[in-house]
C-alpha cells in the first residue's frame, strides 16, 4: 500500500527525476562525444588526457543508449517510452554479456570492432576495440538495472553493484592506482567511463520510488536528514583528505607509508567526528521527544483534572436546573389549580365552571343524555355578614358548598360564581329538577339541624332541564336556571321560607 507523500518529500523527489535527467542527459553528450572523437580523430575526446585509457567505441555507443533509456525511465506513464527502454537495456545487457563471455572463453564474437574507422585509432592492447572486463561487467550490471527499473529491490542492487565498481575505479584514477581501474592485463576502464557509469547509476537508483533508500533519503524524519547529511559530506570529504595526502606525497614531503598512516588516521577521526556529531543530533531529538512526553502526559493530567472538574461542576449545575424545574414546575400547577379552584371552597371557580361545563354538555349530547343546570343563591348573607362578620357569612359559604358536593355526583360539576352563587351541571339526570332540589333541600335541613351548624344556611335553587335534542347554548341554560332561581326566591319570600329568621336561629345550632 502506497501512504501519501508529505510536500516536502514530493518536492525532494521532484529534484532526484530532475537530477536522473541531467544525468541521463551527460551519459548521452559522454557517449556521442567520445562517438564523435573516434570519428573525426579527436583524441582528448576518446581518452579526455593524454596517455589515459579511451573510452571503446562499445561503451560509447551502449551510453548513448543508457542515456536515452534513463531519460525515458523518468517519464514513468509513457508507453513508447517504457518500451524504448527495455530495448536499450536489452541490447546493453547483450554487449556487455558477450564481451564477458569472449573473456571468459576466449573468443572473438565478432562484437569489438563494429565501425571501420574504430581499428585505425586503436592503441595496441591485446583486444583491439574491446571494452575492459570491468566496464562490460558494469554495463551489463546497468542494463539489468535499467530493465528492472520500478520493482522493489533488484534494480538497486545491480545499480549498487555496477556503482560500487565505477567509484573504484574513479578512486584508482584520483589517487593513481590503476589496479582499481583495470582488470588484468587485457584493458582498463577509462576515467569518462568510471564518471558516466556514477551518472548513470546514481541517477537510476534516486528515481527508484518504491525503495525504502528514496524513501529514506527523501523523508523529513530525522534518519533522512542524517542520511543527506553524510550521504553530502562524507565522500568529498575522506577523497578530499586523500586527494591532499597524494598531493604531499607527489611533491616528496613523505613516503607512501605516511601518506597510509594518515589516510587511516584523518579517516578515522573523520568518521568519529560524523558519528559523534550524528550520535548528538540523534541524543537531541531523543531528550527533546521526551520533553515532549513529559509535557503532553503533564498537558493530559491537567486535561483530565479539568474534565473531572467540569464534569463535578456540570452534575451540580444538572442537579440545580432539575430541582430549579421541579419548583417551577409545582409554582405552575399550583398557578394553574388556583386559576381554577374557588379558593374559599374548594369548589371550581366560574372559569373552570365555563371550561368543564362546556366539555361535559358535549360529551352528553354525544352520548344521548341529559342535563341539568342548578343555579343556588345563598339566602341573607349580606345580613349575616352585616350581624356577626365576614368570618360567619364565609362559614355559610362554606357550608352550602358542602351541601352541594353532598347533594351531586362526583362527575358533575359543583362551582361557585360568585360571592353567595353557585351553579351545578348535573349529567345524565334520569329524574326531575325538583326532586334534584328537594335532595338539596333535605340535605340543607340535615345540616341546619346537626352539630356541624354554626349558622343556618337557606338556598334558593332554580333549575332547568336540556335534552341532548335541545342543544341549547350554556349561556341561554344558566339565564334559565338564574330566573327560576329568581321566582324560587321571590316565592320563598311569600311563603316565608326565606332565611331571614335565620339569625334568630343561630344560637339553637350552635
Ligand atoms: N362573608 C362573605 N361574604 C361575601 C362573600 N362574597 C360576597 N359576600 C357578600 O354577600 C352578600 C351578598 O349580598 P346579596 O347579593 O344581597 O345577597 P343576600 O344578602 O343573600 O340577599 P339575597 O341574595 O337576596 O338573598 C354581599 O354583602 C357580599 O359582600 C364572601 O366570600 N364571604
Amino acid at each position: 500500500m502506497r501512504v501519501a507523500l508529505e510536500v516536502s518529500q514530493v518536492k525532494r523527489l521532484r529534484q532526484f527525476i530532475t537530477y536522473a535527467r541531467l544525468a541521463a542527459s551527460t551519459v548521452m553528450v559522454v557517449g556521442i562525444g567520445v562517438l564523435a572523437g573516434w570519428l573525426l580523430d579527436v583524441p582528448v575526446l576518446r581518452t579526455v588526457l593524454p596517455g589515459w585509457t579511451a573510452m571503446m567505441v562499445n561503451t560509447a555507443s551502449m551510453f548513448t543508449v543508457l542515456g536515452v533509456g534513463l531519460w525515458c525511465a523518468t517519464f514513468r506513464t509513457s508507453q513508447a517510452g517504457s518500451l524504448i527502454r527495455r530495448l536499450g537495456a536489452v541490447l546493453v545487457i547483450l554487449v556487455g554479456g558477450l564481451t564477458l563471455v569472449e573473456y571468459a572463453l576466449s573468443v572473438d564474437l565478432a562484437i569489438d570492432l563494429l565501425l571501420p574507422f574504430e581499428l585505425q585509432h586503436s592503441q595496441p592492447v591485446t583486444f583491439p576495440g574491446r571494452m575492459a572486463p570491468a566496464t562490460a561487467l558494469c554495463l551489463l550490471l546497468s542494463g539489468f538495472g535499467l530493465l528492472l527499473e520500478g520493482r522493489s529491490l533488484l534494480p538497486q542492487f545491480f545499480a549498487s553493484s555496477a556503482l560500487f565498481i565505477s567509484l573504484m575505479a574513479l578512486a584508482g584514477y584520483l589517487f593513481s592506482v590503476s589496479v582499481l581501474y583495470s582488470v588484468g592485463l587485457y584493458s582498463s576502464m577509462a576515467i569518462h567511463t568510471a564518471i558516466a557509469l556514477i551518472l548513470f547509476n546514481t541517477g537510476l537508483l534516486v528515481i527508484q520510488e518504491r525503495s525504502g533508500f528514496v524513501e529514506l533519503l527523501t523523508s523529513d524524519t530525522a534518519g533522512g536528514k542524517v542520511a543527506r547529511s553524510l550521504l553530502a559530506s562524507i565522500p568529498v570529504v575522506i577523497l578530499s583528505i586523500g586527494g591532499a595526502l597524494l598531493a604531499g606525497e607527489k611533491l616528496g614531503y613523505y613516503d607512501n607509508r605516511f601518506s597510509l598512516a594518515w589516510m587511516a588516521t584523518l579517516s578515522i577521526a573523520t568518521l568519529v567526528a560524523v558519528i559523534l556529531r550524528t550520535a548528538r543530533h540523534l541524543h537531541q531529538i531523543d531528550k527533546s521527544r521526551g520533553n515532549a512526553q513529559a509535557e503532553l502526559a503533564a498537558l493530559n493530567a491537567a486535561l483530565e483534572l479539568r474534565v473531572v472538574e467540569r464534569t463535578s461542576a456540570l452534575e451540580t449545575a444538572n442537579r440545580t436546573l432539575m430541582s430549579e424545574m421541579l419548583q417551577r414546575q409545582k409554582v405552575e400547577d399550583d398557578v394553574r389549580r388556583l386559576s381554577l379552584t374557588d379558593e374559599l371552597t374548594g369548589l371550581h371557580n366560574r372559569r373552570s365552571f365555563f371550561l368543564l361545563a362546556d366539555q361535559l354538555m358535549r360529551s352528553a349530547r354525544r352520548n344521548d343524555q341529559s342535563c341539568a343546570l342548578f343555579f343556588i343563591d345563598l339566602d341573607g348573607l349580606k345580613k349575616l355578614n352585616d350581624v356577626h362578620g365576614h368570618e360567619a357569612g364565609d362559614l355559610a359559604i362554606i357550608a352550602a358548598a358542602q351541601v352541594l358536593k353532598a347533594a351531586f355526583r362526583v362527575s358533575d360539576v359543583v362551582a361557585r360564581i360568585g360571592g353567595d352563587e353557585f351553579v351545578v351541571l348535573a349529567v345524565d339526570v334520569k329524574e326531575s329538577v325538583d326532586i334534584l332540589s328537594a335532595r338539596v333541600q333535605t340535605l340543607v335541613d340535615e345540616f341546619n339541624d346537626s352539630d356541624r351548624c354554626r349558622y343556618p344556611v337557606a338556598l334558593s335553587i332554580g333549575a332547568v332541564r336540556c335534552s341532548p335534542k335541545e342543544l341549547k347554548p350554556l349561556g341561554e341554560l344558566l339565564a334559565g336556571a338564574d330566573a327560576a332561581m329568581y321566582a324560587n326566591k321571590q316565592l320563598r319570600r311569600k311563603q316565608a321560607l326565606y332565611c331571614e329568621g335565620c339569625l334568630t336561629r343561630v344560637e339553637t345550632c350552635v
